[in-house]
């Protein structure tokens, strides 16, 4: 039986994707639109103080095309903080104006095929605060969700450890190429929600983004194993843009 690899698990991971009703929000007085953006200001200045503190993180991004207007997506140690988040979003001024249109659950995941034997990686303090990552504020993000394949001959699951661990290795190595252009933020969704990992990836460049995905379809690991949901492309949306962004 082929041997699983173990896992690290840190902060866990709410993407939360709405559509905004630009036409509620037109009929609503101007005094309605006023205490929405407030409110939504509100929130995101006081999640700015938590990630100050190093108690998670956050990232605010207006999406591309059709599928949604906005991403939230929110880190955090706990599942129940994540739902307190979720929970006062919706009770929001803002939330009536919204609707969602997809979102995520997962917790942010390192493997250890890369670790060496006998080697403890969650004693490295750069693990460990991979672990916990502070979102950067980078102009572009790509989230994705994906699955490895498990199908006939092409089964992910079935393949010894070692010949994982060195596809693995291959995917890491084009991934390099990419430091300090692309910053990739996994997370695994085993057991939580319809795929088994969600990529988050950061861009200051978005055609970063475009090369990065494009290449890594060559490596075995994605060309042979991997399956893709929908993608969503977008640009960052700092707390004082938002009144520009709202205004209508
Ligand atoms: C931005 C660059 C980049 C870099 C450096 C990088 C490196 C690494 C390393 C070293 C490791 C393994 C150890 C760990 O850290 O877990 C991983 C792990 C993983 N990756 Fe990756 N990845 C990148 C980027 C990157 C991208 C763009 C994608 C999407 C693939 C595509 O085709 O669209 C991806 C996927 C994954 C996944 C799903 C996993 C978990 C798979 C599993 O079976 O467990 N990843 N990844």
């Amino acid at each position: 039986m082929p041997e699983a690899v173990e896992t690290m698990d840190g902060w866990y991971c709410l993407h939360d994707l709405r559509t905004i009703d630009w036409t509620k929000w037109k009929n609503a007085t101007e005094q309605e639109r006023e205490q929405a953006v407030h409110e939504l200001q509100d929130m995101l200045t006081g999640w700015e103080q938590v990630a100050e503190a190093r108690e998670g993180s956050h990232a605010f991004y207006s999406i591309m095309g059709q599928k949604a207007d906005i991403l939230l997506m929110i880190l955090r140690p706990t599942m129940q903080e994540l739902g307190d988040i979720e929970l006062r979003f919706n009770k929001s001024k803002f939330a009536e104006f919204t609707k969602p249109s997809y979102s995520y659950v997962s917790v942010v995941e390192l493997s250890k095929y890369m670790s060496k034997e006998n080697d403890n990686p969650e004693d490295n303090p750069g693990v460990r605060a991979r672990l916990k990552p502070k979102l950067p504020n980078w102009e572009h993000i790509c989230f994705y969700p994906m699955d490895k394949r498990r199908e006939g001959n092409d089964n992910w699951y079935m393949l010894p450890f070692d010949e994982r661990r060195q596809l693995m290795y291959e995917h890491s190595f084009t991934g390099r190429k990419y430091a300090g252009e692309v910053k990739q933020i996994i997370t695994g969704s085993m057991g939580f929600d319809d795929w088994e990992w969600s990529v988050t990836l950061f861009a200051k460049d978005v055609l970063q983004l475009k090369k990065i995905v494009y290449e890594m379809r060559f490596d075995v690991v994605s060309a042979r194993y991997g399956e893709f949901g929908p993608f969503y492309v977008g640009n960052i949306l700092r707390t004082e843009e938002i009144p520009a962004y709202l205004h209508v």
